[in-house]
């Protein structure tokens, strides 16, 4: 192994980069370019990267859909930076916080020629950097040059579909005694990705039997539900239900994934929670945001239960998906045991569309 980063840690450093508004060089089918991502931008980095040629601005299909344009490339949409475009061009067609108040954003430029591999890419960046997903770009030549002559994390295509598509392998970093009132006797056990993304935690309640099917919960992070009490949705009382029947039966395993606001972050569910105050259900809100409805990747659930020693799991949910996607890593799921708590006047809308659009069972 050489001393410089692999490209895991390119792809970890490039998020960093792209969270700081720097851009990054991705490279690949014979094209190169840098990419920004719009929520970090800046007026000044903009007109630098205008010095080295004609930004290009990729958004998703979702997000064309909203703005009532053609995603030529299927998955996304490229459009020409307009030259006398400023920054409050590209935040308005990023950011859908202001849809309905400035409806037009015209005149919008679709390019159809060349490749979109990169702007691809960079989207996926961008979503992994739990940013808005819109990219800007600017292609270059001599790629390794240009990253080394600037400073830039360089990256190619094959390396980021690559990296973003396996599940990086997570280590068990600690685990301790944890007495709670909800469940009583547990161990909290920290788990790291290798790729320096989220940590996520496993709370084994009790003494679980590894030999047979244990009552297990897979919660994603709703720092507002969970910790603040939101009456928005359900899952303060989920997880202090699940516990409290682990505890109830004297054994179980939750997981607390830090997948908060269905993968997207804290500060994009807040940005779906605004555009859900301006009257569309928590799926539009994702989907005008430039999100699919569901952003999780839960084989990282299956990876700590299967690092703790489990193979089959009485599955706490509501959700059918978590129960296929075990089964599909190979879990065994004797059972789906119904968790429905929490239901009240300000989130009954919600659990409503759950179940409509998600297929989530009520
Ligand atoms: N994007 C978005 N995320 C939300 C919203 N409301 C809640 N969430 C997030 O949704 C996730 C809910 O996770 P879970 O309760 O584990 O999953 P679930 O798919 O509802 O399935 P079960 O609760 O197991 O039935 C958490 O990450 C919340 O932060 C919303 O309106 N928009
Ligand atoms: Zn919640």
């Amino acid at each position: 192994m050489t001393l410089g980063p692999t490209s895991i840690e390119r792809l970890t450093r490039a998020r960093g980069d792209l969270r700081m508004g720097v851009p990054v060089v991705l490279a690949g089918g014979g094209a190169a370019a840098l990419a920004v991502a719009v929520e970090a931008l800046d007026s000044d980095r903009l007109t630098a990267l205008r010095g080295f040629g004609a930004p290009e601005l990729a958004l998703t299909a979702r997000r064309a859909a909203t703005l009532k344009m053609a995603a030529y490339d299927g998955d996304l949409l490229r459009l020409a930076l307009p030259e006398t475009a400023a920054l409050d061009w590209l935040t308005a067609l990023a950011d859908p916080v202001d849809d309905l108040r400035v409806p037009l954003k015209g005149p919008l430029r679709a390019m159809r020629e060349g490749s979109a591999d990169l702007h691809r890419a960079a989207l996926l960046l961008a979503k992994s950097a739990r940013l808005l997903p819109a990219a800007l770009l600017v292609q270059i030549a001599d790629p390794l040059a240009f990253a080394a002559q600037h400073d830039l994390t360089f990256l190619r295509l094959d390396e980021i579909s690559e990296e973003l598509a396996r599940l990086s392998p997570l280590d068990e970093v600690v685990a301790a005694r944890l007495p709670m009132a909800a469940a009583g006797a547990g161990r909290l056990h920290i788990f790291r990705p290798e790729d320096g993304g989220d940590e996520h935690y496993a709370i084994e309640v009790g003494q679980p039997d590894r030999a047979k099917p244990v009552l297990a919960r897979l919660h994603s992070a709703c720092f507002t539900g969970d910790v603040l009490g939101s009456l928005k949705c359900d899952c303060g009382p989920q997880l202090h239900a699940a516990l409290a029947q682990m505890g109830a039966e004297g054994a179980g395993v939750l997981l607390y994934l830090n997948q908060e606001g269905r993968g997207i972050g804290l500060a994009n569910k807040m940005r779906a929670y605004s555009l859900q105050d301006q009257g569309f259900d928590t799926v539009e809100a994702n989907h005008r945001l430039g999100f699919e409805d569901d952003e999780r990747d839960f084989r990282i659930g299956a990876a700590i239960l299967a690092k703790l020693g489990f193979s089959q799991v009485k599955l706490l949910t509501n959700n059918p998906r978590k129960v296929a996607m075990l089964q599909g890593c190979g879990l065994t799921v004797t059972e789906r045991v119904p968790l429905q708590v929490g239901k009240n006047a300000e989130n009954a809308a919600y659990l409503a569309t759950k179940a409509a659009k998600s297929g989530h069972l009520m």
